[in-house]
């Protein structure tokens, strides 16, 4: 069982709206969940474990409903972002407790398996307490790992790991979508999610702003219209050179910041066009400034496109 598929789904607690009337599927392979915080990742990502009920739409896996269904339990692996781990418990100790859950014929040897997945051995046998935030993160993998699950959901996964932790695991994630393994994991940066994943779901906002490969989210994110904070030291003539040009869609002179803002459409375009126009008319730019480079601005972007 590998493809989720999630059909107009909407997800509210009281009366925040926290996703939106979503539909995507999810097949095989390593996906990326990207958003900005409080997209709805989480909340995604529980619907399609079985940890939360939609309010509206439905998660299904291959055919079958999602929630209540201890068939579909089985196929899934689910890695939270935030968890309670017993930290008295060893490794090896909280693996078998999940495999015991699972009713797995041989926990021990199922907890193995999943240990030696994710490279633990050499720590299974020491309390949790004395893990670093990657063995943690380790040691909850092995746990979703440990009933060899075909679909493996991730929250946030590379959240406070370091360089070599998150190279690790992006290893390992990458080898278990070779493999035919449907493995979802959610981000709010986009290089982590470009590295990784062969597809991306971008959400914003409790809604689903676009899908594609990384070239095409990167596109999607380049092509928008780019917003400039400019002082030079004739804006006046600076403007007016700008405007001419097809790649400035508007410009505008703030008197407050004696500055100008421009929008430019086309991004490669008017990095070019700027520098040339100002050094032709001897004007000297004094700052130019992306103003609207946040992240939420950037998804936003899409949402509206
Ligand atoms: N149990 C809940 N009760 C009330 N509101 C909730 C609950 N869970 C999520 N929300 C709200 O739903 C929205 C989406 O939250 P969610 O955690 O799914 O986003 P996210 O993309 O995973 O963000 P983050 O990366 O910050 O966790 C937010 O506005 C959040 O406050």
């Amino acid at each position: 069982m590998t493809t989720l598929s999630i059909d107009h789904v909407s997800r509210w607690f009281g009366n925040v709206v926290a996703v939106n009337d979503v539909t995507m599927t999810i097949g095989p392979g390593v996906t990326g969940l990207l958003g900005p915080n409080g997209a709805g990742k989480s909340t995604l990502i529980n619907m399609m474990g079985g940890f939360l009920a939609p309010s509206a739409g439905t998660v299904t896996l291959d055919g079958a409903t999602v929630w209540r269904n201890e068939q579909v339990y089985r196929h899934i692996g689910i890695v939270p972002e935030r968890e309670a781990m017993y930290d008295f418990l060893t490794a090896r100790e909280f693996v078998v407790a999940n495999a015991e859950l699972h009713g797995l014929a041989d926990p021990g040897a199922a907890a193995a398996r999943a240990l030696a997945t994710v490279e633990m051995e050499f720590a299974q046998d020491r309390p949790v307490a004395t893990y670093s935030k990657g063995m943690r993160q380790r040691a909850k993998m092995a746990s979703a790992l440990v009933h060899d699950p075909s679909v493996l959901l991730l929250d946030e996964p590379f959240n406070g790991m370091d360089p070599r932790q998150r190279l690790h695991l992006m290893e390992l994630l990458r080898r278990m979508g070779a493999e035919g393994r449907t493995v979802l994991f959610s981000s709010h940066i986009l290089e982590e999610v470009e590295q990784l994943a062969s597809h991306i779901e971008v959400v914003v906002a409790g809604r689903h702003a676009a899908s594609g490969d990384f070239r095409k989210i990167r596109r999607l994110m380049t092509d928008r219209p780019h917003r400039y904070l400019v002082r030079s030291s004739d804006d006046r003539a600076l403007a007016a050179a700008l405007i001419a040009d097809g790649s400035t869609a508007a410009i505008e002179l703030d008197w407050k910041e004696r500055a100008l803002r421009i929008q430019a459409i086309d991004f490669a375009g008017f990095t070019e066009l700027l520098p040339r126009v100002a050094r032709e008319r001897g004007i000297r730019l004094y700052t130019v400034s992306p103003s609207d480079e946040s992240l939420e601005s950037v998804f936003s972007y899409l949402v509206t496109a």
